[in-house]
């Protein structure tokens, strides 16, 4: 207490948390901050740890930032406060020479920094401290630093998306402001997530009554309505409601006044079995409106008509699917008798589906959450990665860039493991596609490969994995190949290396 925490203060701990592997010294180390801030510091203090500018975006580019030299000043002396009110500055600038006058303000900012703080700020408006995967070591450490129950923090931050204003609410009135957040119509919550289960029947089993759904390919969609208003949320909560008007037209139509729906989406071919992921994802980027039509799979319903139904056991929410969309649901049956849900799995293989998920019908909708509740099934293992680097090909691949180095998620924040290599699978499409992407996101090289920053996210098939004296994981891929890119996925939401560690056991 008393003494004024500093940009440099921020700029430690930062650094202190990259450097341990201990969940335990990295959230000790944020909550002894959080606990030495003013409450105007909070929120701004957050967003800085979780490596986001205050506020938001600021526009500014990485030519803005590469141009600014500016000596660096001997004492630490920025305050939380002067950063906020620069980074304000800077996203006023709009009109004619914008670019310069940001970088004017910037280059001030810069120069009042010791070299570890402009390092820290330089990176910070570049993008490049964004890390997704500290998100669940900051819930914690805003629980320690409050003094109230991780559960609370991790509710109000799912209904939120924010960290710093849960932060900030958790440290200004404790479990009561928590309380507060509420699911609001038009702000996208995050989506309830799968574990993986082995079989059909260790999942049934685990779970006593559930829900057996088909597992559509396609991308998830979350469904706001509010009277006539519609909005559509892809899984990272980016709103593509222009893009999808055949949906919002459909949810439009449905009897009540407001609705949140969970589901997912995808085109059908003219025999009706799902088109290809990657033209679903499509329809999500594009400008350009394409033909097919995107079919809704409803499988949850999180409000209906100004009653919220997130803590209700899911049994009372597909009874609210049922009276709002029945005609839109997705197939699936409830059990037991657990012969109507092999039945189900047989089916969704046979029209090209991936499996099923398996939901427990007496679990609340637990958001942002990879729990036990919901359970995948899947006829084969895939795993999510991060693509690493790439090295440039030989051969019929000279010229692009082909082997991708992949790397799994350290559950603790740090930066992903790499446990493997491949080319295999990447067709020519993909492989002009990621030759031109690869070198935008680069982040230097050699003569034979190009490093990246670590976001991208690759779905790899393989045969198993191997104990390894080569990866730093002490784990290597087995026959890997790629399967698609996940673009709906961020690197926060790659498998982690106790995941791949777990396929030792056999898996
Ligand atoms: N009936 C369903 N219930 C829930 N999710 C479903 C269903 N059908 C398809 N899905 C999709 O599966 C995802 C849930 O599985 P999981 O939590 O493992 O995500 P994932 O890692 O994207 O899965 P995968 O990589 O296996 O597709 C959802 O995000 C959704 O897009």
């Amino acid at each position: 207490m008393g003494d004024m925490v500093l940009l440099s203060d921020v700029v430690a701990v930062s650094a202190e948390v990259a450097a341990t592997s201990s969940r335990k010294a990295k959230t000790a180390a944020i909550a002894v901050l959080l606990r030495r801030l003013e409450p105007q510091e909070v929120a701004p203090a957050t967003a800085l740890l979780a490596g986001e500018l205050p506020g938001g975006r600021a526009g500014v580019g990485w030519s803005t930032l590469s141009s600014l030299n500016v000596a660096p000043s001997r004492e630490p002396r920025l305050t939380i406060g002067s950063v906020v009110e620069t980074v304000d500055e800077v996203r006023a600038i709009s009109g004619s020479g914008s670019a310069q006058r940001r970088a004017g303000a910037l280059g001030g900012l810069l120069g009042e920094a010791t070299g570890d703080e402009q390092s820290f700020l330089v990176r910070l408006f570049g993008g490049e401290l964004r890390q997704g995967a500290l998100e669940g070591v900051m819930v914690e450490a805003i629980a320690a630093a409050a003094e109230v129950r991780t559960e609370a923090v991790r509710r109000a931050f799912m209904l939120s998306g924010r960290l710093p204003a849960t932060a900030e609410a958790a440290l200004r009135g404790g479990e009561a402001a928590l309380a507060e957040f509420r699911l609001e119509l038009g702000r996208p919550i995050r989506p309830m997530l799968a574990s993986p289960a082995d079989t059909l029947d260790a999942a049934l089993a685990e779970l006593g009554e559930c829900s057996v759904e088909h597992k559509l390919d396609g991308a998830r969609i979350q469904v706001h309505r509010d009277g006539d208003e519609v909005r559509v949320y892809t899984r990272t909560l980016r709103e593509i409601t222009r893009n999808v008007a055949e949906l919002v037209e459909l949810v439009r139509g449905l009897d009540c006044r407001s609705v949140v729906l969970d589901g997912e989406t995808l085109a059908l071919d003219d025999a009706g079995r799902p088109r290809p992921f990657q033209e679903t994802m499509a329809r999500f980027g594009a400008q350009e409106q394409r033909a097919e039509l995107l079919h809704p799979y409803f499988f949850d319903c999180l409000h209906l008509d100004g009653t919220d139904l997130l803590d209700r056991p899911l049994r009372d929410r597909l009874a609210a699917l049922e009276q709002v969309a029945a005609g839109h649901r997705i197939p699936g049956v409830l059990t037991p008798p657990s012969e109507d849900a092999a039945a189900v799995f047989d089916d969704a293989l046979a029209r090209g589906h991936e499996g099923v998920v398996v939901k427990d019908l007496a679990s609340p909708y637990a958001a942002g959450r990879r729990g036990k509740a919901w359970r995948k099934v899947k006829p084969e293992h895939t795993l999510d990665l991060v693509v690493l680097a790439a090295e440039w090909g030989h051969g019929r691949r000279r010229g692009y860039l082909s082997n991708l180095h992949l790397g799994a998620r350290d559950p603790d924040g740090g930066p992903p493991i790499m446990v493997g290599k491949t080319f295999k699978g990447l067709t020519d499409e993909l492989l002009a596609w990621q030759t031109e992407e690869f070198q935008q996101r680069s982040t230097g090289g050699d003569d034979w490969s190009v490093h990246l920053v670590p976001e991208l996210v690759v779905e790899i098939e393989l045969d198993g994995v191997q104990t390894s004296t080569r990866y730093p994981g002490g784990v290597a891929l087995r026959f890997a190949r790629v399967l698609r890119y996940r673009p709906d996925k961020d690197a926060a939401e790659a498998d982690t290396i106790e995941a791949v560690r777990e396929m030792l056991r056999g898996r």
